[in-house]
């Protein structure tokens, strides 16, 4: 039996729909190719990916609401095609924007009716949903419908619904799209203490770079289906972009000639920045040096400069970009 909570071994999923309106063809769509991956327990494991990577189709194969096309995949040693019952009663799962609560029954009640039908004891079901109110801080609102809800309370009830029946993995498929800043890091923070308090393994996806690079121990990046890079998030960033991000900015009455000159001896590019500056972005991990040999080698024209820390966000957009 496997001892990662969750693991993949050249997984495939395919789609099969059609195409066009009045020949009607048969298409054959590739969400997931080759995708081996072993997740050990107490993780917290980022995916990332461009629309359509097939992040979601890793997830519900992995929740068993879809069978893979061909490979194995796991889940707390249990075989996703074979033993999906014991998968299901030991996970949960939140998908972002998801309407999976009832609306006109309060945040006590929907616990409540979850808790039923994961046939949580009665004894149990109550405290369970008031520990798990009071965990989201929603323990004074619990009478109210959910309907009056904000967007960033029904977030934390989904968290509190998917945490249920204790479960040992827990999937979150952009739980936190269309939440402000502050009940973003509210719920960052919950997600941090679900794994601390509880040991929960956690697979997580998200299009906001900085979340990742907060939360997740280590991060795949999916880009057609496939992994194209897994390490952790600091690894990624300095492995893709160096650790710094330098900027260059030129001088309005900076020489063409020398400027391409130097772009080409320093193989940097020159871009024009939202003000209408032009300036040159560079990645490296020695950035005082790479601004003193630009300086003295050439006259460039350079108005200033900034040096920053490079982000998850750099290299993701270089991965992305280079394919
Ligand atoms: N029900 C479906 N029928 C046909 N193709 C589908 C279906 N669901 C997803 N796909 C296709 O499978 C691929 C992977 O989609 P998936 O939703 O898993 O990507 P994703 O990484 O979760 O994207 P996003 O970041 O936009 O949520 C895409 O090409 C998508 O169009």
């Amino acid at each position: 039996m496997s001892s990662f909570a969750i693991e993949t071994v050249q997984l495939d999923r395919e789609y099969r729909t059609s195409t066009g309106t009045i020949r009607r063809r048969r298409l054959v769509v590739p969400a997931l190719s080759g995708i081996s991956l072993a997740v050990p327990p107490r993780e917290i494991f980022g995916l990332v990916g461009p629309n359509g990577a097939g992040k979601t189709t890793l997830i519900k194969v992995l929740t068993t609401l879809l069978l893979p096309t061909s490979g194995r995949a796991s889940v707390l040693g249990h075989d996703v095609a074979s033993e999906a019952r014991s998968i299901r009663r030991k996970v949960n799962f939140v998908f972002g924007g998801e309407r999976g609560l009832y609306w006109r029954l309060s945040a006590e009640d929907n616990l409540r009716y979850f808790a039923d039908l994961y046939r949580v004891p009665a004894r149990e079901g109550r405290p369970r949903a008031q520990e798990l109110l009071e965990l989201v801080g929603l323990s004074d609102r619990r009478h109210e419908r959910v309907e009056g809800f904000s967007k960033g309370m029904k977030q934390r009830l989904h968290l509190a619904k998917s945490l249920i029946n204790r479960p040992q993995v827990l999937f979150l498929d952009e739980p936190s799209i269309g939440l402000d800043p502050v009940a973003a890091r509210q719920l960052r923070s919950l997600i941090e203490r679900v794994r601390r308090e509880h040991g929960t393994t956690i697979l997580l996806t998200s299009h906001y770079m900085w979340e990742m690079e907060t939360l997740s121990d280590r991060i795949a990046v999916i880009i057609d289906g496939t992994i194209r890079h897994l390490d952790s998030p600091q690894a990624l960033r300095t492995a893709a972009v160096g650790s710094h991000v330098v900027e260059l900015v030129l001088a309005d009455a900076a020489d063409e000639g020398v400027v391409s000159g130097a772009a080409r001896e320093f193989g940097l590019a020159v871009a024009a920045s939202a003000d209408g500056r032009r300036v040159i972005r560079v990645h490296t991990s020695r950035p005082a040096h790479l601004v003193a040999a630009v300086v003295s080698q050439c006259d460039l024209g350079i108005a200033g400069h900034s040096i920053r820390d490079s982000q998850l966000e750099d290299a993701y957009v270089l991965m992305v970009e280079g394919k």
